[in-house]
């Protein structure tokens, strides 16, 4: 059996959280043979609740469940951490934009940095999902500067599962078959939904489809999609959400299949022209504990406004949040 690794989740007792603890536990992110502590950090007023996570938890019988700590001290709960997954921030409501959050969720997100830098392993793989997610990951890597700023990634895969889904209704494919979808940018109605590279079976899929649904209709709904989530049950999207959280891991942490990428919100490197230094997602090839941006792909004009006009957006975000980086 292999030696317990550290998984540390942030607002474990709302709505993500109480799906990652359990799934985690099964071994649906890291495999069925790695065992896992589980880190749970949540706000004083919700340790009663989650105190009701970690009962259950010892309820389920977990095999892979080693030890589960429960806190209100970031120090503890990021204590030699292997993984920090950094749930814990309001959800936006119906008619509010993610970026709305950025005053209120980016104060949480210094602080948490600092006790990352402070306590966690010196390889923490940091996965931010709190929003507006890009920048806060930008926040909580200006924090920990005796950390490498590459470990600080934000969530697309949830938009990257999405864009498969709609494709894949689309086209007739089985969305499992679908490789290459790239979300370019924010996580925010800004980001770039590009299916030019998408396949499936070896074909190509951007020929088959008409050019009027893929930019009127397949962009907008992937770009609105946590809203219309929102509309219709009333509190935003968990499952779907935790369940990318754990594909993103999964990915970064085991590899991605040949042939194939993932979307990933990382440090830019000034690839594909995108200012250096914001969390922007890209195509990433994992391999080995380690992604890499895919580079050289074709860029074309639509393809260029787009990308700048949530380029933008990020760079505006972060001029926002000046003071805390
Ligand atoms: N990136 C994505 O694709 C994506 C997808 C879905 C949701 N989200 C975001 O994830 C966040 C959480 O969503 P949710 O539905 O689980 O919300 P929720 O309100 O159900 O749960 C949030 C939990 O975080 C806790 N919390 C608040 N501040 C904290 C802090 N400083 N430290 C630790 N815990 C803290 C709260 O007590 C609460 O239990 C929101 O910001 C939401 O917008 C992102
Ligand atoms: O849309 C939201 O505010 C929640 C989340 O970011 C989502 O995409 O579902």
């Amino acid at each position: 059996m292999k030696q317990p690794v550290r998984v540390a989740i942030t607002g474990a007792a709302g709505q993500i959280g109480y799906q990652l603890c359990f799934r985690i536990a099964a071994g649906d992110m890291l495999g069925p043979d790695q065992p896992v502590v589980l880190q749970l950090l949540e706000i004083t007023p919700a340790l009663g609740a989650l105190e009701g996570v970690v009962m259950e938890l010892k309820d389920a019988a977990f095999p892979l469940l080693a030890d589960v700590v429960a806190t209100d001290d970031a120090n503890v709960a990021f204590k030699d951490a292997d993984y920090a997954l950094l749930v814990g921030a309001k959800p936006r409501g119906p008619g509010m934009e993610r970026a709305d959050l950025l005053a209120e969720n980016g104060k949480i997100f210094g602080p948490q940095g600092r006790a990352l830098n402070d306590h966690a392993s010196r390889d923490v793989k940091v996965l931010v999902v709190g929003n507006p997610a890009n920048t806060n990951a930008l926040i909580a890597q200006a924090a920990a500067p005796d950390l490498d700023p590459r470990n600080f990634t934000a969530m697309t895969r949830l938009d990257h599962n999405r864009a498969l889904a709609q494709l894949a209704e689309k086209t007739g494919r089985h969305h499992a078959s679908i490789k290459k979808m790239i979300i370019w940018g924010n996580h925010s109605s800004t980001q770039y939904p590009d299916i030019r590279f998408a396949e499936s079976e070896g074909e190509g899929l951007a020929a088959g489809v008409d050019t009027g649904w893929y930019r009127d209709s397949f962009i907008p709904a992937v770009q609105q999609r946590g809203a219309a989530i929102i509309k219709a049950r009333g509190a935003s999207s968990a499952a779907s959400a935790a369940s990318s959280a754990i594909d993103h891991i999964r990915s970064w942490a085991l590899g991605t299949p040949d042939g194939d990428w993932v979307s990933m919100a990382v440090p830019s490197t000034g690839a594909y022209g995108i200012e250096p230094g914001i969390i922007y997602s890209y195509p990433c090839v994992c391999e080995g504990g380690n992604y890499r941006i895919v580079e050289g792909l074709d860029v074309d004009e639509f393809s260029r406004e787009r990308m700048d006009a949530t380029e933008a957006e990020l760079r505006e975000e972060r001029e926002a949040v000046a003071s805390l980086l």
